[in-house]
């Protein structure tokens, strides 16, 4: 579905990307995890298409060849530099999720897709209440609604990206957003998220890819890259890993004790 080879991406002359390689299958959540400025969020806006890059192609073809209205109809990215003060209703901010759907006004499809996607992250009931009148984790639902709308069409094989989209949340919601994430994928769809929680990255992720300083440290299955070894060289801090009694992922926890 993507492919980038050998990515590279300078800011003023400065390499943040040194020659990454992603290749993410149909049906596949990838993590991308590594500490702070390891290239994570540069990335994810590589993979988006919202840096331009020629090293990447999106079912096949290279973004500069897709058409862009067709394009968000494919594929919908998730931030976490989300507006906080938008003075409008929840429902209108979900709506706009539909802007590659409709002209002047949208539909009753697009209401009911947006409607659907509100239903989904439990935000239904906040609908008619003022966006600005949220709490953070509430304001964040809006917007993985919003994404999630967007993606509400018959296109088979379509791409969510997602930046740190569990911030703010509480347990339960973070565990409701990657189920989300786990039946898109179900159908067909591929997801690729950046997370810091390790632990719901080894439980969700079929592939994790793990950045250091531009550089992917390891690529693979949440069993081959999320080892003592790597992590602790990721992340400069010990590492200790374990496995669950049941499911047998990968369990992690950092410090020496
Ligand atoms: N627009 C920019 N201008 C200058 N430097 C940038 C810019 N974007 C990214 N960088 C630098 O590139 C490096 C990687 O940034 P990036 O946001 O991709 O890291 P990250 O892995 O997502 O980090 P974090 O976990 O802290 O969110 C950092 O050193 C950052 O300062």
């Amino acid at each position: 579905m993507v492919k980038g080879e050998r990515i590279h991406y300078s800011h003023r002359q400065i390499p943040i990307l040194k020659g990454v390689n992603v290749d993410l299958e149909y049906g596949e959540i990838l993590a991308i995890i590594g500490p702070n400025g390891a290239g994570k969020s540069t990335l994810l806006n590589i993979l988006s298409n919202e840096l331009k890059s020629e090293q990447v192609d999106f079912k096949k073809l290279s973004f500069s060849n897709w058409d862009t209205l067709e394009l968000s109809r494919h594929k919908a990215k998730f931030s976490q530099h989300f507006a906080t003060d938008i003075p409008l209703t929840v429902e209108e901010v979900v709506i706009m999720g539909r802007y590659p759907y409709f002209s002047s006004e949208p539909d009753e499809a697009d209401w009911s897709a947006a409607h659907a996607a509100m239903a989904e992250v439990e935000i239904s009931e906040l609908g008619k209440r003022p966006y600005n009148h949220l709490s953070g984790g509430e304001k964040q639902r809006v917007h993985l609604a919003r994404v999630l709308a967007q993606l509400k069409n018959v296109i088979a094989h379509k791409l969510l990206l997602l930046d740190e989209p569990l911030n703010n949340l509480d347990v339960k919601h973070q565990h409701l957003v990657l189920d989300i994430i786990g039946k898109l994928v179900k159908q067909g769809n591929s997801v690729v998220l950046v997370l810091h929680d390790l632990n719901l990255a080894a439980q969700y992720a079929h592939k994790i890819l793990l950045m250091k300083e531009g550089k992917v440290l390891s690529v693979g299955k949440p069993e081959e890259v999320m080892t003592t070894e790597f992590l602790s060289a990721a992340y400069g801090f010990p590492a200790q890993t374990f496995l669950h009694p049941e499911t047998g992922k990968r369990l992690i926890f950092f410090g020496d004790k």
